[in-house]
């Protein structure tokens, strides 16, 4: 990835949302497992992304959504936060509130700063 820096990385289980069974399932191939997801910013095209990949041996990159003027994000609780984005859900369970309270600091600035 061209010159993009990390601003934030924390551990979560990255989960969609299956509109057709109304449930939150796990992204990525397997069982739910926690991904280290950051928030890249790249200064050259002044956009962030966020970008998760399985702890796991294989690291499956199991999230890269960019991050869209606009976009509201919900903490819907200390642990899950969740946003839309045009075609699907994204949920980030985090393994702890502490994650979530970094992962939220990082996307507000990078909401801030589009
Ligand atoms: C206007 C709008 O888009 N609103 C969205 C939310 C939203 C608002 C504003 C901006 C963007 C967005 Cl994204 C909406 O409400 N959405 C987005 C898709 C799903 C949902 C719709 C219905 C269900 C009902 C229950 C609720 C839910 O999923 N709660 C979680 C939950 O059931 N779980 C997850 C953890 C904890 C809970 C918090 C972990 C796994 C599972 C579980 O605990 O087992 N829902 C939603 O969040």
């Amino acid at each position: 990835m061209s010159c993009e820096s990390s601003i934030c990385q924390v551990r979560a289980t990255v989960m969609l949302y299956d509109d057709s069974s109304k449930r939150w399932v796990p992204s990525g191939s397997d069982s739910p497992a926690l991904s280290r997801v950051h928030i890249y910013h790249n200064p050259s095209t002044h956009t962030f992304r966020v970008v998760g990949r399985k702890l796991q041996a294989d690291q499956q990159v199991v999230i890269n959504c960019p991050i869209i003027k606009g976009m509201k994000y919900n903490q819907a609780t200390p642990n899950f936060h969740q946003w839309r984005d045009p075609k699907q859900v994204w949920g980030l369970n985090f393994s702890s509130k502490e994650d979530g309270a970094t992962f939220s600091k990082a996307m507000t600035y990078a909401l801030d700063a589009l």
